[in-house]
């Protein structure tokens, strides 16, 4: 009866070691009530003040570890990479929309080891990305020109950029110069992405079972979003491939990611989908994230002009005014090395990383993390904080130069983009074209807050929630510095 079943449970139950510590949860439903639905990091590092660098909480027999400090991350992530780089299924993002092939998403194993061996061949290390510098440097000139043309329209400019870019890599695609039919898709696919992966967000993810529930049920809307969201993700993963495809049969496929792994071979149907779904991890990854960076250089631009004045001198100084920066300037110039650290620290584009999945039980530092646990990275908070960065909330390149005899402080790009296995295989990329855009965009504008009605608008600070995040839409004022800025904006981009 009900009493053995118990006792049974009981015994089962028996763990080897104490849970790490957290907020007390309720019987049965655990700390259902304790998870947060939007921005989670913050809760997170509520509890990291509370309960230390690694805590616990369940909901439903769940299992959830927050990690909140780069030593705890490293010692999970990196040390003990064979049990702790697997992804969790993802009853939303994974299985109903259909995120579950995308690298991001995928479990610790064969296709895994495919997938990251492919991308690192493309993009895997500073020299690999040399060959891409000139479609950074071209596309980022454009960039200029759009935003020199239409100023109000920056954040669709800076997606536009970023999609260009990425999908010369992934797809050998080039795109229109208005409305084009891919990146519209990667906007939406992503913005979908971002909204059905974020923690907390649905109930689905906790309690599985729901997924059964028919879509006109009450409460189901999920899954009318889940059957739309999917309809989107199944035209962005297909579309650009079957474009390279046409290209490779009629003979004019430039090379690319995906032209490279199809021409001249016969792929089984497991290769195809393979070939497929990761060059649209690329895109994927590609499309969005560095997007959020740009966008908050510009932010952090309009808000702080001592910085800007600082990085101008510099890039004035160093590369003059007769032409544009570019990638050989990048060693003379640290005060700009700095300010891209401080934008990555800064805005910290996914705050609670990827959530890994631990593949073993373990016993760490004395406590138990059973098998199946979720483990996420609190990433913003390794970002902001106090041990690491001294006023982690202050705008301030200089804490990443010598100073004084004082060492610089942690290198960002050292936890923003993940750890161990699982570490961003876009970080190169991400690096270049965040450099690249904040060299460029410096030499010829000034950007500075607008004046409505004689009343300067100061931006607020506001991160968007979600896996992916974005400072909150703001106006800004971008102008050319000098009629040699104009000149050297409306030079020609095609070289
Ligand atoms: C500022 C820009 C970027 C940031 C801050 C960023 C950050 C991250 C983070 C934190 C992860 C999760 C790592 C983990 O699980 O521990 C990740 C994974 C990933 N990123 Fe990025 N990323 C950026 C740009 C890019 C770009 C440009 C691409 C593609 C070209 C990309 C592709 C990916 C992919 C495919 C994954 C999944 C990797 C896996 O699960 O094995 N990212 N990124």
């Amino acid at each position: 009866g009900v009493g053995v079943y118990m006792v049974k449970q009981a015994f089962s139950k028996k763990k080897p070691a104490p849970y790490p510590p957290g907020p007390l949860g309720w019987p049965l439903i655990g700390n259902i009530l304790d998870i947060p639905h939007i921005k989670a990091w913050l809760t997170f590092t509520k509890w990291g003040k509370k309960y230390g660098d690694i805590s616990h909480v369940e909901v439903l027999g769940q299992h959830i570890i927050v990690l909140n400090s780069v030593k705890a991350a490293i010692e999970l992530f990196d040390k003990k990479s064979n049990m702790y780089s697997d992804r969790p299924v993802l009853p939303m993002g994974g299985e109903l929309v259909g995120w579950n092939f995308s690298l991001g998403l995928l479990p610790y194993g064969d296709r895994f080891r495919w997938y990251r061996k492919n991308i690192h061949r493309v993009i895997g290390n500073r020299a690999a990305m040399d060959v891409y510098n000139h479609i950074e440097e071209i596309e980022t000139h454009r960039f200029l020109k759009r935003v020199f043309a239409k100023p109000e329209q920056l954040q669709s400019h800076i997606r536009h950029t970023a999609g260009a870019i990425i999908l010369r890599i992934s797809h050998g695609y080039e795109v229109k110069e208005n409305n084009d039919p891919f990146i519209d898709l990667a906007d939406r696919a992503m913005d979908q992405f971002s909204r059905s992966t974020a923690i907390g967000a649905f109930m689905v993810d906790i309690i599985p079972s729901l997924a059964k529930v028919p879509e006109w049920f009450p409460g189901a809307g999920f899954k009318r979003l889940a059957r739309e969201w999917r309809q989107t993700l199944e035209e962005m993963v297909d579309a650009p491939y079957q474009f390279v495809k046409d290209q490779i049969a009629a003979g004019i496929a430039p090379m690319s990611f995906t032209s490279n792994l199809l021409e001249g071979r016969t792929l089984s149907a497991e290769e195809d989908q393979m070939v497929k779904w990761s060059a649209a991890s690329l895109y994927a990854g590609g499309a969005d994230t560095t997007v959020s960076t740009i966008y908050s250089l510009f932010l952090a631009m309009t808000l702080f002009p001592d910085v800007q004045k600082k990085a101008q001198a510099e890039i004035d100084a160093v590369v003059g005014t007769a032409r544009l920066p570019s990638f050989a300037d990048r060693d003379s110039l640290p005060y700009t090395e700095a300010l891209v650290k401080e934008v990555l620290r800064w805005n910290v584009v996914a705050p609670t990383g990827i959530i890994h999945c631990a593949s073993e039980d373990d016993i760490h530092d004395g406590y138990y993390i059973p098998k199946g646990s979720l483990i996420t990275p609190n990433i913003w908070f390794m970002l902001n904080d106090p041990r690491t960065y001294a006023n982690p909330s202050q705008f301030k390149p200089e804490r990443f130069l010598d100073n004084g005899g004082k060492d610089p402080e942690l290198e960002p790009r050292t936890i923003c983009f993940g750890f161990g296995r699982r570490i961003c295989p876009g970080l190169h990329l991400a690096d270049a074209s965040v450099w690249i855009s904040t060299a460029m965009s410096l030499a010829v504008f000034d950007i500075s807050k607008v004046v409505e009605k004689g009343v300067e608008i100061t931006p607020e600070v506001d991160p968007t929630s979600g896996t992916i995040s974005h400072p909150k839409p703001f106006k800004c004022s971008i102008k050319p510095r000098s009629a040699k800025a104009v000149a050297l904006i409306q030079q020609d981009a095609n070289y």
